[in-house]
């Protein structure tokens, strides 16, 4: 789904609208982000370091990129095939488009945090504003933490794998008995942002993929301390990344309209989130192979009965079932609940630990392949689509 030039103009004046203020980070992001779109990528000589407000939104206009690197890299690589001028207008102009959706995106995240931030809920404790990505609550002894980029599926971007990261450690040391991860709109999680390998630091992919197994493994790291029950709510598809991390939970309840998919053979890359020890653990070596290697599909009932989903609900009854479900288990006893956690995660905690670090080992590896250069490009230049 792509954001229209009528959601576009909707969003600038939701903006206009907004009762708080957003702070200058984002106010310099909806900035950049709108320039971007209605002027492309950045044109404007770049203003001396003492202009600070000027260097400031230079920077930020600047900083989305004329062409993202890699991808320009790859089009290079191709330039047999390619006609690069024809190419370049189109990667600006879908630059354009990137940057009109993100700003809608960005608007509409605000909206529902600043705006329902100042109306508190009926039986809310406490709504958590401050994330650019998720929507964060805690009600009836439950913290529920959603993942909102609905219009990019819920594809977690590097801002997203920091928030995710600040949520859990909040929720840790919280009043809350459990904690319940779900998405916002038709998805679940797509996964990993693909366009996070667009964005290359001075010392080049090499860096990239150093600084991205540093950040991944910090993240997994997350989910295997995680003290609490810790439960998805799996709302529809889940892809890569948000699939793998389902191993590390402690209930997993889907629609029935969710699916299990974790492309990695087709996408250059190798298992993360501990996956490649869960996953055979839970549902034994061969259809851990089918779902991880040859990046078989699952159905939510095909995922229940390999056991890595504890319940599938008809998608017109998931939300009633699963939070009526979800508030009787938020009454038993906090510690109880805890303690038991920690008693069947001990044993294996440390396993866990190495477990992430050889995944994210490799996947540096990996990310520097041909194999999956060429799939992130190829699903960058649209030519992709799993
Ligand atoms: C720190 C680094 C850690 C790295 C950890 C590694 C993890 C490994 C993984 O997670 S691998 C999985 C990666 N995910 C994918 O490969 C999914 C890619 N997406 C798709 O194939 C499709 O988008 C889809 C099947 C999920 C949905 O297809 P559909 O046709 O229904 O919708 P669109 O393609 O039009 O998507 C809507 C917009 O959302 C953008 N988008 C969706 N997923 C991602 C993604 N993973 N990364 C980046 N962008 C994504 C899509 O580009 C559309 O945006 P647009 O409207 O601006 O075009």
């Amino acid at each position: 789904m792509r954001a229209s030039q009528k959601d576009f103009e909707n969003a600038m004046n939701q903006v206009k609208l907004l009762k708080k203020d957003p702070g200058n980070e984002v106010k310099l992001k909806l900035y950049a982000l709108f320039k971007q779109a209605t002027e492309g990528p950045c044109n404007m000589p770049k203003p001396g370091v003492f202009d600070f407000v000027n260097k400031a939104k230079w920077d930020a206009w600047n900083a989305l990129g004329s062409l993202p690197k890699m991808l320009f890299s790859s089009i290079v690589h191709f330039s047999e095939c390619l006609f690069i001028d024809r190419g370049l207008k189109l990667v600006s102009s879908s630059l354009q488009e990137t940057a009109r959706h993100n700003y809608v995106d960005l608007v509409s995240s605000l909206s529902s945090s600043l705006e329902s931030s100042s109306q508190v809920e009926p039986g809310a404790d406490k709504k958590s504003t401050g994330y650019e990505t998720l929507m964060m609550t805690l009600e009836d002894g439950i913290t529920k933490i959603v993942f909102n980029r609905p219009t990019k599926k819920n594809a977690i971007n590097t801002k997203m794998y920091d928030e995710i990261m600040r949520a859990l450690k909040a929720a840790s040391k919280d009043d809350s008995s459990l904690t319940v991860l779900t998405g916002n709109g038709d998805y679940y999680s797509s996964g990993n942002d693909l366009t996070n390998f667009t964005d290359i630091p001075p010392g080049g992919v090499e860096e990239k993929a150093k600084n991205s197994a540093i950040l991944l493994r910090e993240f997994v790291d997350c989910f295997i301390d995680f003290p609490k029950p810790l439960i998805a709510a799996v709302n529809g598809p889940a892809v890569g990344i948000s699939v793998t991390l389902l191993g590390l939970f402690d209930a997993v309840f889907a629609s029935d309209r969710a699916t299990f998919h974790t492309p990695f053979s087709h996408l250059g890359q190798t298992p993360e989130g501990c996956s490649s020890y869960t996953f055979p653990k839970i549902m034994g070596p061969a259809k851990a192979t089918e779902m991880l290697v040859f990046g078989k599909k699952l159905t939510a009932r095909e995922a229940c009965t390999n056991g890595l989903v504890t319940e599938v609900f008809p998608d017109s009854t998931f939300q009633k079932e699963v939070w009526t479900r979800l508030k009787a288990f938020a009454k038993l006893p906090p510690n109880a609940m805890r303690i038991s956690k920690e008693v069947m995660r001990n044993s294996e905690k440390e396993k866990l630990h190495a477990v992430n670090a050889e995944e994210c080992s490799v996947l540096q590896g990996r990310w520097l392949s041909d194999e999956c250069l060429n799939a992130v490009s190829n699903f960058l230049s649209r030519k992709a689509r799993l």
